[in-house]
Parts: C-alpha cells; sequence; structure tokens
C-alpha cells in the first residue's frame, strides 16, 4: 500500500496509532471513453461541496464490493452487480477528522440512469479535472490514471 496521505497537515490530530481506521469503499465509474465520474459532496458532510468519486464507508461485516453497491444505489440509484466491481487501489488518508483507508474499485458496467438522491452535482470528466475543489483524498486517483493512461499509450 503507498504511504499514508496527511491531509490539512496544519490542523492538529490525534497521533495516527490512537486512531481506528474507517474503511472506506469509492467506485472510480469509467466510460467507454475513459471519462470517470466525479460527485460533490452534500452539504452537512465533511468538505461539503468537494469533489469526490462517489462511495461511502464500510458497514459492519460487509466487504467492499457490496459496501459499494449499497453506497452507489443509495446516493446515484445505480445497480452494481458485485461481480462488476474491479478492486483496484488502496490508500490511508490521515484526516483531522478520521484516519480513511480507501478502497478504490473500477466499475466499467453498471445500470440504471444517475439520480443526484442526496442533492450532490455531477460531472463526467476527463483529464486534467475541470472542478474544484477536489477532496484531498481523491486526488491520488487522477496520478493513478494518467500514469496507466501513459503506460498505454492513450
Ligand atoms: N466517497 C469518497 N470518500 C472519500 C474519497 N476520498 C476521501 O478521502 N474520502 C473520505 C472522506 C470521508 O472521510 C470518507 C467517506 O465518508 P462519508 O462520510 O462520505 O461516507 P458515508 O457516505 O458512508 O457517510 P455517512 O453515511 O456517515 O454520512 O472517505 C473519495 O474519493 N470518495
Amino acid at each position: 500500500m503507498a504511504e499514508v496521505l496527511k491531509a490539512d497537515a496544519h490542523i492538529q490530530r490525534e497521533a495516527l496509532g490512537e486512531r481506528p481506521v474507517v474503511d472506506v469503499a469509492v467506485g472510480v465509474l469509467l466510460q467507454p471513453d475513459d471519462r470517470f465520474l466525479l460527485t460533490s459532496r452534500p452539504a452537512g458532510k465533511v468538505y461539503a461541496g468537494y469533489w469526490e468519486f462517489p462511495g461511502g464507508k464500510l458497514e459492519a461485516g460487509e466487504g467492499v464490493a457490496d459496501a459499494l453497491a449499497r453506497e452507489l444505489h443509495e446516493e446515484l440509484g445505480l445497480v452494481i452487480a458485485p461481480a462488476d466491481v474491479q478492486p483496484w487501489r488502496e490508500q490511508l488518508v490521515d484526516y483531522p477528522h478520521a484516519l480513511v483507508r480507501l478502497h478504490f474499485c473500477k466499475l466499467r458496467a453498471w445500470r440504471g440512469d444517475l439520480q443526484m438522491r442526496e442533492g450532490q452535482s455531477f460531472v463526467w470528466s476527463g483529464l486534467p479535472v475541470s472542478v474544484s475543489p477536489l477532496l484531498p483524498g481523491a486526488m491520488p486517483v487522477l496520478e493513478w490514471l494518467q500514469a496507466e493512461r501513459l503506460l498505454l499509450n492513450k
């Protein structure tokens, strides 16, 4: 796993070892032309208004693919088959509010039309991303996508 990414480093927090790790399932939904879905964080959540990849926290006893399927249905009205979830990369992010382990998964297949069930905004974006601000924990994904595209000469 990559090293811990420290977000908003100027804000004080507890030492790493003393905080539980919160697991989060995150979906990188890709169109055939490789554009990816970004959504804005709804009002009332930490980092409200910041852009992120859709997803959310695992519930007790839940696996990453099931959590992602549940979150994408709750937030966006999409139906995904856990078998279509491709585990991709993990990233630990040390935020002032929590220490999170992000489980990024790629998805190229889903059913249903996008519905912004939490009043979010959405954009299908290419690189470079045209919206801001981006959640610190979403930024590494852009580098990973860029690196893959360079490798594949896209
Ligand atoms: N969905 C998502 N969360 C991310 C990304 N990057 C990143 O650091 N995070 C962090 C922000 C939050 O600390 C955590 C996700 O928690 P959340 O509060 O959005 O999850 P949730 O939808 O389950 O929230 P709730 O039910 O508790 O309101 O993961 C990302 O790209 N997408």
